[in-house]
């Protein structure tokens, strides 16, 4: 709670001033019974026309000081309410980005979604009624509690004897809506999910005619939903009726014990029985705001635990590497020494014991059945996950004393999957390095054996393409994230199976044209074609380094690769047959 919280600080000075306008515009707003009372009893009862006058001025007075204050406090709380949600999203956003992919693994993709969203809308929602009515509430009822005792002493009793039935009742709906709106939260993040997951997969559910599963999917977290809503409701609208019930009842009682007082002692007045009465029934519709806020906080209640969970993550990853020793990376030699390494949630090394050393400017193939662990040892090298075994040495660093923003600098990487982003060709290409010129663009886009496709697109470079480049196709697309790769002129390439939708002579094209580049190539591939033209080739299996050598040496040497190999050239032999 303190930590989101302490993103008011910034905002103290709006926030004093709000505060002190809410005030005054409550002392303005208590003291109006009581100058109805006096209207009625020196006023009207008396037949004193100048005092009605008089005290009818000062109302109005303190009515429109009330309504302007109150206003120009709104204004600053929805200036303190936005700007806190405002840094606590980018806050947040700061903070997944510097996650590791460990803690990445902590939370769903969905629920990061729901929290940086939906979770902090809540908290600013409360922030808003904070500055707004959460304190002026509960300071209307004490203050009502005071003005009642200073009208009459007596029949105040029955009015304030409510007050701590219903404080309790309140901190008892506090606690249990904590809990079910904690349980909400949860749910949207399943209703994200499955959605998400649902328009990623469209094709696939098509194709699959998997509508009506994914439908009864996507009805069951909605059900989920408004089940731990409706719960939830049922609380807040049970509080509603307790407090007017509690609150009615101790007007009727100040209303009636009143009545006998002014009979029987003559010791209160009309005017004092119509404030008592007027407080009360003040005092009756702010509680019934305050279920309200009740509901709300504890819903915020929930949301900041979610959302501190989020910020207290990670934050003893402050890279220390060294910046000048990674301006040292320039030539791309990789040497892997024994390296081991296990996900945290496995139980067994993904990687044993792997060493090989890739020379500057070589093009290493890796190839390995599928869970071999190629993924893994490609995503060593720019540190996507740290090792605890071995070392990883760039250009004869040791890759963990490498500030870790230079390192990646020096490092294209063309993941598996690909991801395209709104924007045009040249914004997706660009993408790999912010500054670089049309012509940069271009001569990627050369080398990536793309440079024809796009030219013969609507629009060219400028053509707009989707989030996932609909309008493009596979072996487009994939060429067109390495050009996003080679545009920042990486001095180590890592291709993660990327080269798998490509025709045999446009991957030859491709590769002959990156070994001109002079960058350590690191490539996942399963074809035969691609280790044949690779100076190197790793064969991984189980995690375990079977067999290093080039293409030649490991058809003599290994059973494995020679089997693999003659799958190939027989499939191919049937293909052209
Ligand atoms: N983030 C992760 N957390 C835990 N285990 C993982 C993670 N990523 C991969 N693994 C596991 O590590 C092993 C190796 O995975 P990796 O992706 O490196 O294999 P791969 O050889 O690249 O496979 P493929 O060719 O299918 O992409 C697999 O058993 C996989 O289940």
């Amino acid at each position: 709670m303190r930590t989101v919280f302490s993103n008011l600080k910034p905002f103290r000075f709006a926030v004093v001033v709000a505060l002190i306008l809410m005030f005054t515009e409550l002392i303005a707003e208590l003291l109006q019974p009581y100058i109805i009372a006096k209207i009625i009893d020196d006023g009207i009862r008396q037949d004193r026309l100048d005092v009605v006058y008089m005290w009818g001025g000062v109302l109005l007075g303190i009515s429109i000081v009330a309504f302007g204050f109150g206003i120009i406090s709104s204004f600053f709380a929805a200036h303190v309410s936005q700007s806190f949600g405002f840094r606590m999203r980018e806050q947040l956003y700061e903070k997944v980005q510097r996650f590791s992919f460990t803690e990445f693994g902590r939370f769903s993709e969905s629920s990061l979604i729901t929290r940086l969203t939906n979770d902090v809308m809540q908290l600013q929602n409360t922030v808003f009624m904070g500055l707004r009515i959460m304190l002026r509430a509960p300071l209307l009822v004490i203050g009502s509690v005071v003005m009642v005792f200073l009208v009459d002493a007596k029949l105040a009793l029955y009015f304030a004897g409510a007050i701590p039935i219903l404080a309790i009742f309140l901190g008892w709906v506090m606690k249990r809506g904590e809990r079910l709106f904690r349980a909400v939260q949860q749910q949207l993040d399943q209703v994200n999910n499955v959605l998400q997951q649902n328009l990623i997969g469209m094709r696939l559910v098509r194709v699959f005619v998997r509508e009506k599963h994914e439908g009864d999917r996507f009805s069951e977290a909605s059900k989920g939903l408004m089940e731990r809503m409706v719960a939830a409701l049922i609380l807040t609208e049970l509080t509603m009726p307790v407090i007017l019930l509690v609150m009615n009842a101790s007007v009727i009682a100040v209303l009636w014990f009143g009545r006998m007082e002014l009979d029987q002692n003559g010791t209160v007045t009309v005017g004092e029985i119509v404030a008592i009465a007027n407080y009360a029934t003040r005092t009756t519709g702010v509680l019934s705001l305050m279920a309200m806020i009740v509901v709300n906080f504890s819903r915020a209640l929930a949301s900041a635990r979610r959302v501190e969970e989020v910020a207290m993550t990670g934050s003893v990853h402050e890279d220390k590497g060294d910046d000048q020793l990674a301006r040292k990376v320039r030539a791309g030699d990789v040497e892997f020494k024994e390296v081991t390494f296990q996900y945290p949630d496995t139980e067994a090394p993904v990687l044993e014991g792997v060493s090989f050393r890739a020379e500057a400017g070589k093009m290493v193939a890796i190839m390995g059945a599928t869970g071999a662990g190629k993924s893994t040892l490609l995503s060593l090298i720019p540190r996507l996950y740290d090792i605890e075994d071995g070392q990883v040495m760039i250009d004869g660093y040791d890759a963990q004393q490498l500030n870790l923003n230079r390192l990646r600098r020096s490092i294209g990487y063309v993941p598996q999957e690909i991801m395209l982003f709104t924007g045009t060709v040249a914004d997706n290409i660009r993408w790999g390095k912010e500054e670089a010129t049309l012509e940069e663009v271009m001569d990627a886009a050369r080398l990536a054996q793309i440079h024809d496709t796009i030219q013969s697109l609507p629009q060219g470079y400028d053509t707009v393409v989707g989030q996932k480049g609909v309008n493009l196709s596979g072996g487009q697309k994939q060429r067109l994230t390495i050009a996003r790769a080679l545009v920042r002129k990486p001095v180590i390439l890592l291709l993660d199976d990327c080269t798998s939708a490509l025709d045999v002579h446009t991957e030859a094209a491709l590769l002959a044209a990156l070994k001109e580049r002079k960058c350590t190539i690191f490539l996942i591939t399963q074809k035969i074609s691609a280790t044949r033209a690779s100076d190197s080739v790793l064969l991984l299996d189980d995690g375990k380094l079977l067999a290093v050598g080039t293409h030649e040496e490991l058809v003599e040497s290994s059973g494995l690769y020679r089997s693999i190999c003659e799958s190939q050239e027989r499939k191919a032999g049937m293909s052209h047959a």
